[in-house]
């Protein structure tokens, strides 16, 4: 098994501007470069966190990780659930 992870630094000047998703997150990265969209479906900050997602979404897809685990590591509410939920979504059932 391998263990990717995350780890996901309280970004402060971010959550003083944080606005709460509703809705679970539904964009992880920009599809044109990779990069963190800075305020996307309410998720603000964690770059590093949600690029590093996007790659590991990516690798999925590409067939590269099966029969693998991703660990995200991370103080209480830094999002790593939410990103869990961006990793679902992205992918849809048929590759989870
Ligand atoms: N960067 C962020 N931008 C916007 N909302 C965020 C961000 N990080 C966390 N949240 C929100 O804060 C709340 C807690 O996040 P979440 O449950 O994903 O954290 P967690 O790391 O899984 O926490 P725990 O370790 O306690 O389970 C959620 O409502 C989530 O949407």
């Amino acid at each position: 098994m391998v263990l990717l992870h995350t780890f996901m630094a309280l970004d402060c000047a971010a959550f003083e501007s944080m606005m709460v998703a509703e809705d679970p997150l539904l964009t992880l990265v920009s599809k044109a470069n990779g990069k963190a969209i800075p305020l996307a479906a309410g998720f603000v900050g964690q770059a590093a966190a949600r690029e590093a997602t996007g790659l590991v979404v990516d690798t999925i897809r590409q067939k590269k990780l099966a029969d693998r685990a991703l660990l995200l590591a991370g103080p209480p509410g830094t999002g790593k659930t939410a990103l869990a939920l961006g990793i679902s979504q992205e992918l849809g059932s048929k590759d989870i």
